[in-house]
């Protein structure tokens, strides 16, 4: 993700090239693992406050969000290993977007959250639904419904981050690496047999659908509009 000015907020433009990009990967039947990560200082700070956020309706909020669903959903369901490398914080989708991926790894003292509870919102891209087939149910609630910002530490404890590392993260990321495609593939069907299977695709769009219909509420347009007047 490229936009630094705004520390990697997704704005529509990025949408569309997220999917693209993912497109591209796939055809390509020489790459072994995908990596995500953020341009800067920050790995992803959610949906645009600007792009994402105006005067929207249910419906239009709808279809506004599905589109990160479904990257989400792509990027989940993705054929081979997928890693987020949390180099700065995330929040919001952002967090969402790092759950979708299989592994997390994390540079020391980072933070991250779903502040969208924060927002007068809930999850809305899916990530709230990957988020109970990452971790322990109870871990996921309570982050969820508390808005908590977890430290690098508290992440590798509730077992959504795999490690931390510092620069040369490609010599850690070996161990999947240095697989055959092959390999790597069939490890990834296995897992996504086990754990995501294609219903999980209602299940996001559901969680779609209950973020829609708080948007258009008092606590979301307050909120939006302190972010706004802090700028
Ligand atoms: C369902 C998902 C949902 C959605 O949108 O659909 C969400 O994702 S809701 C969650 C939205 N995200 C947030 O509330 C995070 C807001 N940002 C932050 O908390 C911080 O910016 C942080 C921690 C990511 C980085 O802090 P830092 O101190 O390093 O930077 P600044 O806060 O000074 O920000 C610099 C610059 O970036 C602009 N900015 C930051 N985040 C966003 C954003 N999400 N959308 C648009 N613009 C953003 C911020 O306003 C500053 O702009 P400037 O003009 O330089 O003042």
């Amino acid at each position: 993700m490229d936009r630094p000015q705004v520390k990697n907020a997704v704005s529509f433009d990025m949408v569309g090239e997220l999917k693209e990009a993912f497109q591209g990967i796939k055809e390509d039947d020489s790459v072994k693992l995908l990596t995500l990560t953020g341009a800067g200082d920050v790995f992803c700070s959610g949906g645009d406050l600007h792009d994402f956020h105006g005067d929207l309706g249910e419906q239009n909020a709808f279809q506004m969000l599905y589109g990160m669903k479904e990257v989400l959903y792509e990027l989940a369901r993705f054929p081979i290993p997928t890693v987020a490398l949390l180099n700065g914080p995330a929040r919001g989708g952002g967090t969402e977007l790092a759950t979708a991926c299989d592994f997390r790894y994390i540079k020391e003292g980072v933070t991250c959250g779903f502040t969208q509870g924060d927002l007068g919102l809930t999850t809305g891209w899916g990530g709230g639904t990957l988020l109970y087939h990452r971790i322990p149910n109870l871990h996921a609630y309570h982050w969820l419904l508390s808005s908590s910002l977890y430290d690098s530490n508290k992440l590798i404890d509730i077992g959504w981050v795999q490690g931390t590392y510092v620069d040369d993260v490609l010599e850690q990321l070996k161990p999947y690496t240095d697989k055959t495609v092959e390999q790597v593939r069939i490890f990834k069907q296995q897992y996504i047999r086990q754990q995501l299977p294609l219903s999980i695709s209602t299940e996001m769009d559901e969680e779609v659908r209950r973020c829609s219909m708080v948007w258009d509420t008092p606590e979301h347009k307050e909120a939006i509009q302190k972010f706004l007047s802090a700028e």
